[in-house]
């Protein structure tokens, strides 16, 4: 539970089109941040640190062209669940699960003589789904990393966590990944209604092999939320909070 969270930052930025002006007026419950004019390829930045209730809101208002539209800009129970999604999907479905060493020399762990040369697979899905560290298995649960698995970090320091590996060959693609999942994320849950056939179950199993892929191809019906060129000139930048 961490008392103080982080901070999140919102950039609206006017793609509309040049010579569109968009006017902007946000407002959360208890802040009106005033009405701003901005010109084609102008930005307007906000931050703000979320409320340890789970209750920060941060809606806004677009004009442009006499068309006017509104928006919920941040849902601190929506929103702030979007890096824990990616941690506990990282956790459960790591996409390379096993990371293979070799020992450079003789050693003892946990008792087991292990010599040097010897090829080891380090397997992170099961590391990851301990039943002695993790509880509630195997349930989905991303609310675990905003209380107690909070200060939690992927980046191999904590070893109960480390779908990218750990060590001097873990993974090198770890900074861009977690600048980028959130983004995409954010940007397809923001665009679209997802839905399964008939309303269907998704098939969660997993087949063997060394990448991690669904044993069935994934079926979602999509339908864009907003006309794609409102959805095409707002964009959200999310700040990855470890
Ligand atoms: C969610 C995304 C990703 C995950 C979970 C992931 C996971 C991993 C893991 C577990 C390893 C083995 C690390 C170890 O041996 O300790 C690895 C290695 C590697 N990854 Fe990734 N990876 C991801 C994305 C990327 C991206 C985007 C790139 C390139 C742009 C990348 C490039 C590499 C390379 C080159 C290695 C081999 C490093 C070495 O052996 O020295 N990965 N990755």
């Amino acid at each position: 539970f961490s008392l103080f969270p982080k901070k999140t930052h919102v950039q609206i930025n006017n793609d509309l089109g040049s010579g569109i002006d968009l006017t902007v007026h946000c407002k959360s419950k208890d802040d009106d941040l005033g009405e701003r004019h901005l010109g084609y390829h102008n930005n307007f930045d906000f931050g703000f640190r979320p409320s340890i209730f789970q209750n920060t809101l941060f809606f806004c208002s677009f004009q442009w062209n006499g068309l006017f539209h509104r928006f919920d800009i941040y849902v601190q129970i929506r929103d702030s669940l979007l890096c824990p999604v990616i941690k506990e999907t990282l956790r459960l479905y790591p996409p390379a699960p096993l990371v293979p060493r070799e020992t450079i020399e003789d050693c003892t762990v946990a008792g087991f003589h292990v010599p040097s040369g010897t090829r080891l697979l380090v397997n992170l899905r099961k590391l990851q789904r301990d039943p002695n560290v993790w509880d509630k298995l195997p349930d989905f649960m991303p609310e675990r990393f905003l209380s107690d698995r909070a200060n939690i970090d992927m980046r191999g320091q904590d070893f109960e966590l480390i779908p990218f590996g750990s060590g001097r060959r873990i993974c090198p693609g770890i900074t861009f990944s977690l600048r980028v999942l959130p983004l995409v994320l954010a940007r397809l849950l923001h665009g679209f209604e997802w839905g399964t056939v008939g309303d269907k179950a998704i098939d969660m199993s997993e087949s063997p092999g060394l990448t991690n892929h669904k044993a069935t191809p994934l079926e979602v019906t999509l339908s864009p939320k907003l006309p794609s060129m409102i959805s095409a000139s707002i964009k959200m930048h999310t700040t990855y909070n470890q």
